[in-house]
C-alpha cells in the first residue's frame, strides 16, 4: 500500500508508539489526525509535527476513546479533513489493573468502537475506498500474563476481534484489512510510569521487562509492515527485542468451521501457502 496522501485516523498518538507511528506516517507522506485524552501533551506535539511536516498534514482533537459521541466526532473529522479515512490504528491503551473496568473500556471497547466506525465509513460495498484497520495489541494479547491478568483479557479479546472480521466471508468484497500489532514491552510512558499496585508481582515484572524492552522505533517498523503489506489480512504481527517482527502462524479451519486446518492470510484466504507465513 502506497502511504502517499492517504487519511490516517489514530487514537493515543500524543505520545509513545502512536506518536512514533504518527510521525513515521507523516514522513511517508500520509496525513494524519490524531486524537488524545490527554490535550496539554498532545497540543504540544500537534505544534512540533506541524512544524515538521506541514500544518495542513497532521492535526490532533481531544477525544476520550471511551465517549462513543467523542470518538465518532475525532473521526469524522479526519474524513472532513483528508477526504477520506484509509488507515485506521486504534492505539490508545493503559495498564492498571485496580481500574481494569476502565482499562476493558479503553483498550477492549473502545478499540472495537474504533474498529466499527472505521469498517462503516471504508468499507468498498457500501460506496468507501477500502483501507486497513491496525489494532495495537500486545505480546500480551497472545499468550497468559501472570502480572496482569485483566490487561491480558483485555488484549486477547481484541486479538478474537480483529481476528474474527479478517475471516469474514465478505472481506474481499469490503477491502478492508485487519491487523494486530504485538510487540513485547516498549520503553514508553506505560512502562517507565508504572507503579507498583498497577499490577502484580511488580519486581518479577521489572526483571523480566528490563531484558526484553523495545524502543517504539522497532514497532514502528513493524507497524509499517502490517500497513504496507497488502496480502496480509488477519495479520497478527508479533515483535520481540532481537527477534524482529514476525507473523504469527494461525491454525483456522474452512468456512464451514470444521475441516481442512490451514494457515490464511488473504481476504479470498487461499492463497497464501503456510511456507509463506514466517
Ligand atoms: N509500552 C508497552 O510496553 C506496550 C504497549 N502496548 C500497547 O500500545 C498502546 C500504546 O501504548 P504506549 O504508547 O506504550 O503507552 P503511552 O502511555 O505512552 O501512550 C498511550 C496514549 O494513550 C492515551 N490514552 C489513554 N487513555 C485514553 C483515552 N481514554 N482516550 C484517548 N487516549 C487515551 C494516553 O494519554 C497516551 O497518550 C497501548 O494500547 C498499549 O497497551 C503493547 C505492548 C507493549
Ligand atoms: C519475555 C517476558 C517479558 C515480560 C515482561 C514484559 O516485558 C511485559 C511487557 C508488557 C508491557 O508492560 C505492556 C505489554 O503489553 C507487555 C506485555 C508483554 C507480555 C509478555 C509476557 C511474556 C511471558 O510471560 O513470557
Amino acid at each position: 500500500m502506497e502511504l502517499s496522501g492517504r487519511g490516517v485516523f489514530l487514537t493515543g498518538g500524543a505520545q509513545g508508539i502512536g506518536r512514533a507511528i504518527t510521525t513515521a506516517l507523516l514522513d511517508k507522506g500520509a496525513k494524519v489526525l490524531f486524537c488524545d485524552v490527554n490535550a496539554d501533551i498532545g497540543k504540544a506535539t500537534e505544534a512540533e509535527l506541524q512544524k515538521q511536516c506541514g500544518a495542513d498534514n497532521v492535526m490532533f482533537q481531544q477525544c476520550d476513546v471511551t465517549n462513543a459521541d467523542q470518538l465518532k466526532a475525532a473521526f469524522d473529522q479526519a474524513v472532513t479533513k483528508f477526504g477520506a479515512v484509509e488507515i485506521c490504528c486504534n492505539n490508545a491503551g493503559i495498564m492498571d489493573e485496580t481500574i481494569w473496568e476502565k482499562m476493558l473500556a479503553i483498550n477492549t471497547t473502545a478499540q472495537i468502537r474504533g474498529s466499527q466506525i472505521a469498517l462503516d465509513h471504508m468499507r468498498r460495498d457500501k460506496g468507501g475506498r477500502g483501507g486497513v484497520i491496525v489494532n495495537t495489541v500486545s505480546i500480551a494479547g497472545l499468550i497468559p500474563c501472570h502480572w496482569f491478568p485483566a490487561y491480558c483479557a483485555s488484549k486477547h479479546a481484541v486479538v478474537g476481534y480483529t481476528t474474527s472480521w479478517a475471516r469474514n466471508p465478505m472481506a474481499g468484497a469490503m477491502g478492508v484489512r485487519w491487523c494486530c500489532l504485538c510487540p513485547v514491552s516498549v520503553n514508553t510512558d506505560m512502562m517507565t510510569s508504572l507503579q507498583e499496585d498497577q499490577i502484580f508481582d511488580m519486581d518479577n515484572f521489572r526483571e523480566r521487562a528490563a531484558d526484553t524492552m523495545l524502543q517504539p522505533e522497532e514497532v514502528v517498523q513493524a507497524f509499517m509492515r502490517l500497513v504496507e503489506d497488502s496480502d496480509n489480512n488477519g495479520a497478527i504481527l508479533e515483535v520481540w527485542r532481537g527477534k524482529g517482527a514476525t507473523y504469527r502462524k494461525r491454525q483456522l479451519v474452512d468456512m464451514d468451521g470444521v475441516s481442512n486446518p490451514m494457515v490464511v492470510d488473504n481476504p479470498s484466504q487461499t492463497s497464501l501457502k503456510p511456507s509463506d507465513v514466517k
